[in-house]
């Protein structure tokens, strides 16, 4: 059956043309109510937005077949990204696809609101000549202040240092090496409101960015500054600009994105402000930045729905790994003995402790995923999967320890997990053995090989003679067969570990019967 994908917000055609090349049945609906999307969502396999759609927390939650959110575009904001990591959905985004058109018109702003432009368009619109009420500012020489260097702001100061002007920029995340590559001189944010005499900001909206411009800091902002937002609204504290412009604090601002899109009508009413110039967020909306991103989140979605590629993905780094070949298998193999290890595990087990040796070690973090998605399987409503997890044994109060070991171990590659003192089966080691074959091999000492698959009965038995005889006897005798065989002895002890393969599903009478067995114990039932 074709998977299937919803389309909103106007994201450009080609996005439904390319997924339906691979297989998609697509529906593009535009723009919809969010009564109408969420009655709607749970037939979908991904959905693509832009920027308008919400996805929220209670429209995850009937999205019931949703595997991928794509977002043409950068910001993930309108995303509950902690909504779609426990529901198991993968977000991406397409982080360059628009970055040139957003950066264009960043630097279109900065001469708009520079030569009054929108303005003086709207007064000879209107049938007036007013050369001398417009009189503007060159950009030539003034100090352009970039918060944020990263992929747009980098372009606004390269393209914005050909009209000359010096750029001076604040990123804590960007090297200085990198800095000096861009011609742009690194200071600390202060320095840079003293300095600047245009203020460009390219940063997501976070506590750290939000109302960095506003009449609480105007003591820091040097005199007839102008300010440009083509990021996210509320960088700039849009209540407080029209104050800032009449006291000549700042000279005028250039929006591009607003706190709440659209505006809401007191901002609205802000924007009208002769001072402001203000597109309604217009930063991607070219046809060549919409073509790309609607391209890229296409292609994107249907690897990650093939399991071929995860690129741009948000909240899946585990989920990228997994097309990794070296990983691959210990996923598999992961994933089977975490259903194993809930089988027999204690009830209200708080600690799983897994210690990794061989090259298995090197990737433990994506193997500890897919292990607790096997180990979650079942007991929790939601789909498991490496996406979410951590997150769903974080929330049953399971603690991890993970650690890897150097010691030399009979195995190459061996994955261990302690279940902790209340287990009837505390320590069990398991290991892939080649393609498709993976098998437990040793269970609180006592070595031992079940293939994780199908129907397995484990227990503790004195090492005595018949003890075999009887168990194989009484599954006879219940019409079971016997698949495999495997078992370990402690000698000294006389103390033994059997685990039988069988191929049928047993019921509670059967594992009675061998439980009532003279000399067996701790009997356990594991369906793979
Ligand atoms: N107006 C539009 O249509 C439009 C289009 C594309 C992107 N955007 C927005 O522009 C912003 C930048 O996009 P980008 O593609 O350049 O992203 P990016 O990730 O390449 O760059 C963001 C930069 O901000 C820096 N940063 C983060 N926190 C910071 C802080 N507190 N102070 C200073 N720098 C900080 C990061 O280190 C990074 O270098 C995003 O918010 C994005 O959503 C808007
Ligand atoms: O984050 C982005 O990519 C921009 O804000 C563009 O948003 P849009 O796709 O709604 O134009």
């Amino acid at each position: 059956m074709a998977y299937k994908a919803l389309l909103l917000d106007g994201v450009d055609a080609v996005c439904g043309e390319i997924l339906k090349e691979r297989g998609f049945e697509v529906t593009d609906k535009g723009k919809i109510p969010p009564d109408e999307l969420e009655s709607i969502i749970g037939d979908y396999d991904a959905m693509v937005v832009r920027s308008a759609t919400k996805v929220t927390a209670d429209l995850l939650a009937k999205a019931k077949n949703l595997r991928v959110v794509g977002r043409a575009g950068v910001g993930v904001d309108n995303i509950d990204l902690d909504a779609a990591t426990r529901s198991g959905v993968l977000v991406m985004n397409t982080p360059d696809g628009n970055t040139i058109s957003t950066a264009e018109h960043t630097c279109g702003l900065i001469l708009a609101v520079s030569r009054n432009i929108a303005a003086a368009v709207a007064s000879l619109k209107e049938g007036r000549w007013d050369r001398k009420k417009y009189l503007g500012t060159e950009v030539h020489g003034k100090t352009l202040g970039v918060i944020g260097l990263g992929k747009i702001g980098s372009n606004v100061a390269a393209r914005m240092k050909s009209f000359g002007m010096n750029v001076i920029g604040y990123d804590p995340f960007t090297t200085h090496e990198r800095a000096d590559e861009m011609g742009v001189k690194m200071m600390e944010i202060d320095d840079i409101l003293a300095q600047a005499d245009y203020l460009t900001v390219h940063t997501p909206l976070t506590d750290q960015t939000r109302g960095l411009i506003s009449l609480k800091n105007a003591g820091k902002i040097k005199q007839g500054m102008f300010l440009i937002n083509c990021a996210r609204g509320g960088i700039f504290e849009e209540k407080d600009l029209p104050e800032l412009i009449d006291r000549n604090i700042i000279k005028g601002a250039a929006l591009d994105v607003y706190s709440q899109e659209p505006p809401s009508e007191e901002v609205a009413e802000i924007l009208k402000h002769p001072g402001i110039v203000c597109t309604p967020h217009l930063g991607a909306s070219t046809q060549e930045a919409q073509g790309k991103v609607a391209e890229q989140i296409a292609a994107q979605i249907a690897d990650a729905i093939e399991q071929k590629g995860f690129e741009g993905s948000i909240n899946g780094k585990s989920i990228a790994l997994s097309t990794n070949k070296e990983v691959q298998p210990f996923l598999e193999l992961a994933e089977r003995f975490g259903r194993l290890l809930s089988q027999i595990a204690p009830r209200h087990i708080n600690e799983l402790s897994i210690t990794y040796s061989g090259t298995c070690a090197r990737h433990s973090q994506v193997i500890t995923d897919s292990l607790l998605s096997g180990f979650l399987k079942g007991s929790v409503d939601d789909v498991v999967n490496l996406i979410n997890a951590r997150f769903h044994a974080e929330s049953r109060g399971l603690k991890l320890s993970e650690t890897q070991s150097k010691e030399p171990q009979t195995y190459s590659d061996l994955i261990t997990v302690d279940l902790g003192s209340s287990a009837d089966y505390r320590k069990l080691s398991a290991t892939p053995f080649g393609d498709g074959d993976y098998r437990i091999v040793s269970i609180d000492g006592f070595s031992i090989e079940i293939n994780l698959e199908g129907e397995i009965i484990i227990y503790r038995n004195i090492d005595q003679p018949g003890m075999l005889a009887a168990t194989s006897g009484a599954l006879a005798q219940r019409d079971i067969n016997i698949a495999s065989l495997s078992l370990g002895r402690d000698l000294k002890n006389a103390q033994a570990i059997t685990a039988f393969t069988v191929d049928t599903k047993l019921d509670d009478t059967d594992l009675e019967y061998i439980d009532d067995i003279d000399g067996v114990n701790v009997v356990k039932y594991i369906s793979l």
